[in-house]
């Protein structure tokens, strides 16, 4: 539904050429929640804001169902870009307007009637959950509530994307939660389409299918997040994941156990696999000790999924048919380091 195909922004500034985005290839399905995520610097506000061509790339060409946004005239833009919502980090909304007229705005600009606007307004409030705030002003709101209003203004005109700038950065954790709450209720109700950028690997955990993550204006990495999450392959996609893992070294340097040459491995379970007791019924039919050194329980947006770090003991024959029988119970097994047979 959305395609990006070879796109480079180049600005030119005072001190010469900044290469922003260099050779974006990405498509985003119809329906998904999409994130893209960055250190700050690394291309992530121009990439969205190339989307609806608020940036125009200097090369490249984005596809909306079809439509070639970089080929338009600013009149078919502008109304191609009626089907592209967008809220921001910072809300950008009227100050001296309320609550219902910011929502109001983007319909008053497309010039429905007065009665569709109070109509659709009525209806936008009430989706958002902000009864009885309707004539409040946005100084008289909390930045959760700010946040609301900036969805239900994106949402007036029924766009089929919803483009997503860092919105939930400079919200404090529990209102976070509430407004990627949100987000997921209108992809899901209204099945509208969502790109979202962010620096924070929590939020694509929470609510994305599947993730970006670009470094120096290029994609480093992409994929589900379940498999970007669980089997990082970038540097900075092994950082971010670490901010919510945990887990300070996916290398391991069990410096004690060093001097024990033991196998050790990662279990990954998925989904389903989280419920059922496969690892106490390998270790108990192949008679392995295990040792559990690592563990940490989460969830990927619906789905569970858990890793362990074992220290099995034992000669490799036997650790490896541990390892066999797990895998062909459809676990995901990587081993650490094969023990040695002294051990
Ligand atoms: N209008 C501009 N003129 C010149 N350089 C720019 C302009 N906008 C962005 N850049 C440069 O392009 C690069 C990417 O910037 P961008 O804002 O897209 O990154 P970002 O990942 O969104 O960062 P942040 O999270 O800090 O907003 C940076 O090096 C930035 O300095």
């Amino acid at each position: 539904m959305i395609e990006l195909q070879q796109i480079v922004k180049e600005y030119s500034s005072g001190r010469g050429k900044v290469t922003a985005l260099n050779d974006i290839n990405l498509s985003v399905n119809k329906g998904e929640v999409f994130g893209i995520i960055g250190h700050s610097g690394a291309g992530k506000s121009t990439l969205i804001r190339t989307i609806n061509m608020l940036e125009r790339p200097s090369s490249g060409k984005v596809f909306i169902d079809g439509v070639d946004m970089t080929g338009l005239a600013s009149r078919r833009l502008q109304e191609e870009r009626r089907t592209i919502g967008m809220i921001f980090q910072h809300f950008n909304l009227l100050s001296s307007a309320t609550v219902a007229e910011n929502i109001a705005f983007p319909l008053r600009l497309a010039k429905r009637s007065k009665a569709a606007v109070a109509s659709r307004v009525a209806e936008l409030i009430g989706l958002v959950g902000l009864d009885g705030h309707e004539n409040k002003y946005p100084a008289q709101l909390s930045g959760g509530q700010k946040q609301r209003v900036g969805i239900a203004r994106a949402l007036a005109t029924n766009p089929k994307v919803l483009l997503c700038d860092e919105a939930t950065s400079a919200l404090d954790p529990q209102t976070t939660s509430a407004i990627l709450a949100l987000l997921l209720r209108i992809n899901r109700e209204l099945n509208i389409t969502i790109v979202l950028i962010t620096h924070e690997m929590q939020v694509i955990r929470s609510i994305c299918d599947r993730v970006a993550v670009i470094d120096g204006g290029k994609i480093v990495e992409t994929g589900p997040v379940s498999e970007v999450f669980l089997k990082p392959q970038h540097p900075t996609t092994r950082e971010f994941v670490e901010q919510v893992s945990g887990e300070a070294d996916r290398s391991v340097s069990f410096t004690e156990e060093a001097r024990q040459p033991q196998t050790l491995i990662r279990i990954t379970f998925i989904g389903a696999q989280a419920y059922e007791p496969v690892l106490y019924e390998t270790m108990r039919d192949t008679n392995v000790p295990f040792v559990i050194l690592q563990g940490t329980v989460s969830r990927l947006k619906h789905t569970p999924y858990g890793q362990l770090v074992l220290e099995l003991h034992g000669s490799q024959a036997i650790t490896g048919q541990a390892i066999e029988r797990l895998r062909s119970r459809g676990l995901d097994v990587e081993v650490i380091r094969h023990g040695s047979d002294r051990a």
